[in-house]
């Protein structure tokens, strides 16, 4: 059963992410981050990739799309916060990018 990340997890877990470009969210108990791309082919390249982990995992982003920029959200909603899941996907998200930050 997935559960929501505690105090200790979150900061082993998620601040790491935070020197990759990851933010918390305002209001929200989630993580988000903007990915730029070249242009539109290389974002929708990196959606599709995620898409597929996403979907292995069933663990989806709330994600948006302008031309390059690809902007994440990422929170369990099973558990109205953060969980493991999230943070692995993060972290796979930021492999697929090719980009650490
Ligand atoms: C029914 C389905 O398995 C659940 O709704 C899954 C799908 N994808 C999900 N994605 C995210 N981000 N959080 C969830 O709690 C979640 N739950």
């Amino acid at each position: 059963m997935t559960e929501k990340l505690s105090d200790t997890a979150r900061s082993t877990m998620v601040e790491p992410l935070l020197e990759t470009g990851w933010a918390l969210t305002e209001g929200r108990d989630a993580i988000e981050k903007t990915f730029k791309f070249d242009d539109f082919t290389e974002a929708m390249g990196f959606m599709m990739r995620a898409a597929i982990w996403a979907e292995k995992w069933n663990h989806h982003p709330e994600w948006s799309n302008v031309y390059s920029r690809v902007s994440v959200c990422l929170t369990t909603h099973d558990v109205d916060g953060l969980s493991q899941l999230d943070v692995k996907l993060a972290r796979k998200m930021d492999k697929l990018a090719g980009q650490p930050g």
